[in-house]
């Protein structure tokens, strides 16, 4: 694993949009892996920013989310869908027809789920994935236990995760019980992974991550296993790792 020091959020935005926009320049067809939540903001702001000044285009991307919750339909605020299209795809050349997140509104969720597998694997893969971490270690929805080969999955919430999530929402209830999440295994399948953790909250993830063992106690843990793992880290994540030196 590659470990690449931010002085804070901005800069660790700053960083993984350069990284994510060099990517994009130098390949002629590439499909990323999409994460939400409020530490790949930053990032899409600035992919925005490098769109609007280099002329990145996005036309030969296709993208992935990691999850969606069960229930909400693509166009509801507080969707994942809804949350990319506002922070990212509105804003750039992609086509809408390659992005996909899974629809938390399907029918049959489980079937959902198969497809979404299917269609990661008929569309060749993730290139790269780029991804952010709960302050309890879980990747996408994936919650502490979550067996290591786990696919594309239904996914019940845990009461911190809904906590954590409900500043996006008007109150507690509303954040949804459950999520599609693509599974452990779907996350390892990426070719190359870009880790992303800032501030203090996530600073016991990942010094678990970078100290501990593997484990599917912290999800997390599992990419120490990964051949092509890059984390961009900033100092205040990074102070319980300094704690425990
Ligand atoms: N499903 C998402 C994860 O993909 C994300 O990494 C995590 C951390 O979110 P934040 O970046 O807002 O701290 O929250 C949610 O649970």
């Amino acid at each position: 694993m590659k470990l690449i020091e931010a002085k804070d959020y901005e800069e660790m935005s700053a960083k993984a949009a350069e990284y994510l926009a060099n990517k994009i320049h130098t390949s002629k067809k590439i499909t990323l892996g999409l994460a939400t939540g409020g530490t790949p903001e930053g990032t899409y702001r600035n992919l925005i920013e490098d769109y609007m000044q280099n002329d990145t285009s996005y036309r030969h991307v296709t993208t992935f989310n990691l999850d969606e919750y069960v229930g909400l339909a693509g166009d509801h605020p507080n969707s994942y869908r809804y949350f990319m299209n506002k922070k990212l795809f509105d804003h750039i050349d992609i086509q809408k027809s390659n992005t996909y997140v899974p629809r938390g509104n399907a029918r049959d969720i489980k079937q959902e789920c198969l497809d979404y597998e299917k269609l990661l694997e008929d569309k060749s893969g993730i290139d790269l994935q780029l991804l952010g971490i709960g302050s309890n270690g879980h990747i996408g929805f994936n919650e502490p236990g979550t067996p290591f080969d786990s696919k594309t999955h239904v996914v019940e919430l845990t009461p911190s995760t809904r906590e954590a999530n409900a500043r996006y929402f008007s109150s507690l209830e509303q954040v949804p019980t459950k999520a599609i999440s693509m599974g452990i295994a779907t996350i390892m399948k990426a070719r190359e992974i870009l880790l992303l953790v800032s501030g203090e909250k996530k600073s016991e993830a990942l010094a678990q991550l970078l100290e501990g063992d593997i484990t599917e106690k912290n999800p997390v843990s599992v990419l120490k296993k990964h051949l092509n793992v890059t984390i961009i880290a900033d100092h205040a994540a990074l102070a319980a790792k300094k704690v425990h030196c």
